[in-house]
């Protein structure tokens, strides 16, 4: 083993070498190739002066300049290159890799040893210094099974022997420990991990992923992956990591734009923000569902709590407008279409069609109806003498110059423009349909005068075609906290995207009035021909033995029989039945008890209670748009706690009703406990 060891030093010093040489070397030649390109940029603009003369010249012109567009191409082209290798080396220096594999090919003699880290690295392509956890052989390590074994590649699949599964616990080029480990182990290098002061910004897990967290990770097949995991068995970290591989795998089809993570609140998304750039990833847009629907309206606007968004789905494409269902189209005080002309156009588009068809159909009508207007004022004398009237600035604005139109054609097109600018909110109120009446509509649907904000956004979307075509990827976490409705909407949004969901059915503890199952989910992805795949993880990564056996308690029975536990048990936590004026004594005593270094959270039931606390026991007040201090102890309420993680907990139980709500009353509970990994205090006031 000793001898292991040493061989593996020496291993890493080479690596962490050739990662500085190469960081050297490459800012050098960043340099001189930049350098290089203003030289030649500056030569050539000296040389290749514009000549237009004459035919002959002109061929020359354009040869020299395409030759030199070419040569600043190369300078680009390398100019990119050098600075991924370089992004490369920086990332993998303070950590060039967490694991070795040694593989053994039927048809070749030896056994050859892989390293595994954040990103791939090598100076020439046959000879990898670190291979990428995301490439098809670290699949290998994260399978975690010793002996004969297969990977897939190209869609092949390649048996090997896995002889050797050695992890690293390393920084720079210091190498601490080495574990070579098989199934029959824990894994060491995750119970140390584990271990570690919780922080304020969430890390990635790319070195100890779980055999159950990568098959969810790299999972490609369904349309839909359905992931219900218990608090606190990395339901967030997998979503994050698998946003990571799936830029990896399709780097040449799908940018971070193609992907979009809907969060709880901003809090939460604070965060998670570091973990992908860790891995060298962009981050996708990251939003609450809440932002995601302001793009659709206001939900201030609207009373009426329950949707109807089936009942919507069934009518709408057979519904026919009447004339309450337009709004007149007026520009600057004159009518450009009353709503009975609307209607008579909208009569015109083919009834076979469906509404949304017959929708845009209409709008092309109307826009030619403007645009035709457009083109016969153009010809006229008075409009024409208008344009003398423009100032350079108005010009400039109108048509990005100044201009002296002398011909006719040149004065009508001028015209047009001009006609098209002045026009151009109109031309907009039409292409945004606002000639719809959408609460009349909505109203003709459902028989209601009071909307509800989702029904209303739904007819919008439908009607005026305004879902998002170009997402690819849609990670939807804490799921649980979702209607079916909302999904449905979604669904329909984002008509081209693969899904993953992740949540946690006892993590449900908004005060809504129909709570959903999973199978509901299941169900509701199956009816709307998207294929789903359902996936438990039961077990429990953030808390402490005893912990988690107490929070599992306000699960169910069968979950209880389920965990897996992989922390010690840890010191066990506290329940104390107090009374209202012990609270503040009784508070300062538990938090003496946690170090500066840390985290802590202190949960109460009420933001009011929050905001009280916090300012008796000079603590900070975390609220949902705020950022997570680095280490020290916030109070928050249990809505703004969730999602999040403390080394230590306090919990109040101040309102008898909030814990013991038939429905939410366990869930609640279930969520403040499980954010706590170390210490957890429960006081009750009676
Ligand atoms: N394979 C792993 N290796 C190291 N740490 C892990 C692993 N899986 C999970 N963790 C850690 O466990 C903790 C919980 O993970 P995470 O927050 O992703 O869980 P969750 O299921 O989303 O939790 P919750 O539903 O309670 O919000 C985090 O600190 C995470 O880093």
């Amino acid at each position: 083993m000793d001898n292991i060891f040493e061989l593996e030093k020496s291993h890493l010093s080479i690596t962490y070498q050739e990662l500085t040489d190469t960081l050297n070397s490459v800012q050098k030649l960043l340099s001189d190739n930049s350098n290089d390109a203003r030289k030649f940029k500056t030569q050539s603009g000296h040389d290749n002066a514009l000549n237009f003369d004459s035919y002959a010249d002109n061929l020359d012109t354009f040869a020299s300049m395409e030759t030199m567009n070419k040569q600043i191409d190369y300078f680009n082209s390398k100019q990119n290159q050098l600075e991924t290798i370089k992004e490369k080396a920086i990332q993998l220096l303070p950590n060039p890799y967490f694991a070795r594999i040694d593989i053994k090919y039927s048809d070749e003699p030896e056994v050859i040893p892989f390293y595994i880290g954040s990103t791939g690295f090598s100076k020439v392509p046959e000879d990898p210094l670190v291979i990428d956890w995301r490439s098809p052989i670290a699949d290998l390590y994260y399978n975690n099974q010793l002996g004969k074994t297969f990977y897939q590649a190209n869609k092949q699949k390649i048996s090997v022997e896995l002889i050797t599964r050695r992890q690293f616990l390393l920084h720079d080029n210091i190498l601490q420990d080495i574990f070579d480990t098989d199934v029959a182990i824990q894994d060491p290098l995750l119970v140390k991990t584990l271990q570690e002061n919780k922080n304020n910004q969430m890390s990635s897990i790319t070195a100890t992923i779980q055999k159950e967290q990568n098959l969810i990770i790299r999972d490609e097949d369904p349309s839909a992956l359905l992931v219900n995991g218990i608090a606190g068995s990395g339901k967030t970290s997998v979503v994050l990591q698998r946003i990571a591989y799936l830029l990896y795998r399709h780097r040449n089809s799908l940018i971070a734009e193609d992907v979009l993570l809907l969060t709880p609140n901003s809090l939460f998304t604070s965060y998670i923000n570091e973990v992908l750039p860790s891995l060298g990833e962009d981050t996708p847009s990251q939003m609450t569902f809440e932002k995601f629907m302001q793009n659709f309206g206001n939900r201030e606007n609207f009373k009426n709590k329950r949707s109807h968004l089936r009942i919507i789905n069934n009518k709408i494409n057979d519904l026919n407008l009447s004339i309450d269902d337009f709004c007149k189209l007026e520009f600057k005080q004159e009518s450009i279409f009353t709503n009975q002309q609307l209607l008579k156009l909208f009569n015109k588009t083919p009834k076979s069609l469906t509404l949304t068809k017959r929708i845009t159909a209409l709008t092309e009508l109307i826009l030619n109806i403007v645009t035709d207007k457009i083109r016969r004022l153009s010809l006229d004398p008075d409009i024409q003498a208008k344009l003398d009237d423009l100032t350079d600035g108005e010009q400039n604005n109108i048509f990005g110059k100044v201009i002296s139109p002398t011909s006719e054609l040149e004065i009508i097109q001028a015209t047009k423009k001009l006609l098209h600018w002045q026009y151009r909110n109109l031309i907009r109120q039409i292409k945004q349909k606002d000639w719809l009446n959408i609460p009349q509509i909505l109203n003709n649907i459902l028989g209601t005068e009071e909307e509800n904000f989702l029904d209303y956004c739904f007819v919008k979307l439908k009607l005026l075609n305004l879902s998002r075509r170009n997402l690819k990827f849609i990670m939807v976490d804490e799921v649980q906290d979702y209607t079916l409705d909302e999904l449905f909407f979604l669904i329909t949004a984002i008509p081209n995207a693969k899904w993953t969901l992740v949540g946690d059915e006892f993590q449900s503890i908004k005060n809504i009035k129909t709570s959903i199952t999973f199978n509901d989910l299941e169900d509701l992805f199956k009816q709307n021909q998207i294929s789903v795949k359902q996936i438990n993880l039961y077990t429990s990564y953030r808390s402490s033995g005893n912990i988690t056996r107490l929070f599992t308690k306000f699960g169910s029975k069968k979950l209880a029989n389920n965990i897996k536990i992989i922390q010690s048990n840890g010191s066990k936590p506290q329940e104390l039945s107090i009374t209202s004026n012990e609270l503040i004594h009784t508070l300062k005593r538990q938090l003496s008890q946690f170090k500066s270094n840390e985290l802590s959270a202190v949960i109460t039931t009420h933001s009011k209670k929050a905001e009280e606390l916090a300012s008796a026991l000079k603590i900070n007040l975390l609220k949902s748009n705020s950022t997570l201090p680095k280490s020290g102890t916030s109070i928050m309420p249990l809505i703004t706690a969730k999602g999040l993680e403390f080394d230590n907990v306090i919990v109040i139980n101040d309102d008898k009703l909030y814990y013991s709500d038939t429905r939410l009353g366990n869930n609640r509970m279930y969520t403040a406990l499980s954010r706590a990994s170390k210490k957890l205090f429960i006081n009750t006031i009676n």
